[in-house]
Formats: C-alpha cells, structure tokens, sequence
C-alpha cells in the first residue's frame, strides 16, 4: 500500500549482486539488509534509486547521449524505423502519437521488446511478434542497448526472488523504451504550456521497471497516497526503479504499482531509457500462496495473463 512517502529510498544493491547466486545467501546478513530495503521500498513507495548495480555511470551516460544523438536527426530519418502495429509495435513513434488515459504524450519514443516468431506463444505472440528495427545512425546502437538489456535484467533476477523464474518471468518479454521530451518552447516552433505533459499518469505493466534519466532535469514524478507529486531528482549513476501491475497481483497487492507522470519544464530536451522486466507472455499472474498468507489468508480479486494484459495497453495507446 503506498503511504505518504516525502522521498525516494536509495538502495545500494551491492550485496545482493556480490551474492545472488550464492546457495547461502539468504542466510547473509548483508543480502538481508537489502532485501529489508526492497521490502520497506516496495511496500511504502513502489519506487526506489538503486546504486552500487555494477553498471558504470559512463556507460549509462553513453546510452543517453545516444538516445539524444537519435532524436536529434531528421524526422524523416527517424520515419526509416516508424512503429507499425503489423511490425509488432516496434520502433519509432512520433510526438503525441501515443496516448494516456485519451490524452497524448508530449513525447517521441522507440520501443523495443524481446523478439519472437511468429506461431509462438499463441493468440498474444500473432500480435506482439516481429523483429527491432535499430537505428542505423548513431552507429553501434544495437550493442550499446543490448548490453544494457542484459544487464538490466540480471540486476531485476538479482532483486527478485526466484518465483518470478521459470514460468512466470524466465523467459520474460523484456522492453527497453528510448523516451524524448522536448522541453519548453522546442516543439513545432510554438511554446508549449508550462504544465503540458510529457507522459500522463500511469503505472507500468510488468514486474519491475528501471530507469536511466538525464542527470540534469527533474521531470518525473510519483504520486503518494495522499495525492502529492513526488519528483524523482536525478541521481547519476543510479536506475530510478519501480514496480509494475504483475508484480502487485502476484505480490497479493503487498507491493504498489504507483502511479507516477513527466512533465519537462525545462528549456532542455530530455532523454531517459526505461528497461521494463516484464513477465513471460503466457504467464498466468494470480496471488502468490505466500503472500495471501502474509496478509492473513485475504486474497485481493485480481487475474491476468501478462500477454493480454499488454496487447490491451498497446491497442488503445496508439493513434495508428
Ligand atoms: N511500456 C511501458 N511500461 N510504458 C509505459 C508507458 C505508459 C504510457 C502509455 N501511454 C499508457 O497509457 O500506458
Ligand atoms: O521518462 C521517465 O522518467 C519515465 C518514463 C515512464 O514512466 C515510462 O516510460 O513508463
Ligand atoms: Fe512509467
């Protein structure tokens, strides 16, 4: 349940990535100090910095730069990889093409997701399948985010405890999302209005969702029981961290999907790239037994398969 948290709870995971695949380490003392953090973050907040992730703070400032190299080019150029629902919504999207709540967002975007065939995973896989289409230019981009990919997800695997493998997230359908949000006065020539938004309200899909934002604007923001915005001040090197609706369900709502915004007031262009770990497509998501038991045996009425859940999201957030 989230409370009316002032602040976002840093977490310095080093521990539990020196350990997580230590058959002992549930017993370390070290690891239980951080997974008592997770706890109290996930539980009270929904949102949480981790530092000490083991992904240097160079490397993250490299994948920015890029993201803002890319949405800097021509639009036509950007057009070469346009997003179509028959490419699996993939690739680029133009400002406002992608919808909140009815609104659209003051952003442009490139989504990437894991990639499947076609034939797989059933009805979700005819809709979700396809291949990334990556920017020619900055060169080397492919690389650049995969390493990232790869290291986003070992860092989730490494906070989560090994329910969310095997059937229900060791095949995850993964995300990675470029976000642009021109700041005031930059978009088609007119000023923007102080409060127009670049995303609106609204909480993520999967398990845990991980953000590397440019360090110099404070843009994000999350919203607390009592209904005041939070802002999520840039930290550099840390992963703005949060919990998506899948893990709410499966945490048997112990953990809060919080609702959270961007608004870029500021003259800059901001950049920021979200990893989304995400449940496997066909992951039937239901209460987990030991969290129904932590909340006294009341189950919360919530069932979803992730696949489905995610194909409604993407069928109603884009104007195509
Ligand atoms: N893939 C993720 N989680 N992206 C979150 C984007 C949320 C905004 C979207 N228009 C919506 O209304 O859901
Ligand atoms: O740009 C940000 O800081 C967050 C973006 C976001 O919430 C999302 O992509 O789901
Ligand atoms: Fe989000």
């Amino acid at each position: 349940m989230a409370t009316n948290f002032k602040s976002i709870p840093v977490i310095d995971i080093a521990p539990l990535l020196a350990k997580w695949d230590d058959p002992g380490m549930a017993q370390d003392l070290a690891v239980g100090e951080v997974v008592k953090q997770l706890d109290q973050a996930c539980r009270e907040t929904g949102f949480f910095y981790v530092k000490g992730h083991g992904v240097p703070e160079s490397l993250m400032e490299e994948v920015r730069s890029m993201t803002h190299q890319f949405f800097n080019l021509p639009y036509e150029e950007k057009l070469k990889i346009k997003m179509t629902p028959a490419g699996g919504y993939r690739g680029y999207e133009k400002l406002k093409e992608n919808i909140t709540k009815g609104v659209p967002d003051l952003l442009e975007a490139v989504d990437f997701y894991k990639e499947i065939k076609k034939g797989t995973y059933g009805t979700y896989g005819e809709i979700m399948a396809g291949c990334n289409q990556w920017p020619q230019d900055p060169p080397n981009f492919k690389t650049r985010m995969e390493v990232k990919i790869m290291r986003g997800i070992a860092l989730a695997l490494g906070a989560s405890p090994d329910e969310f493998e095997g059937e229900r997230g060791g095949d995850a359908f993964w995300m990675v999302r470029l976000n642009g949000y021109p700041g005031i006065s930059l978009v088609d020539g007119q000023d923007v209005q102080e409060n127009e938004i670049g995303c609106g309200i609204h909480t993520d899909y999967g398990l845990l969702s991980l953000i590397n934002q440019d360090n110099d604007i404070t843009a994000l923001e999350v919203k607390n029981l009592s209904g005041e915005w939070i802002p999520a001040t840039p930290s550099p090197g840390t992963f703005v961290c949060n919990i998506g609706d899948m893990l709410k369900i499966w945490s048997n709502g112990l953990y809060e999907a919080t609702l959270h915004r961007v608004i870029n007031n500021s003259l800059k262009y901001r950049v920021s790239v979200g990893y989304f770990y995400e449940g496997n497509l066909d992951a039937v998501v239901e209460p987990l037994g030991v969290c129904v038991k932590k909340c006294g045996g009341s189950r919360m009425n919530a069932r979803a398969v992730y696949g489905e859940h995610l194909i409604n999201k993407v069928k109603t957030n884009y104007v195509m």
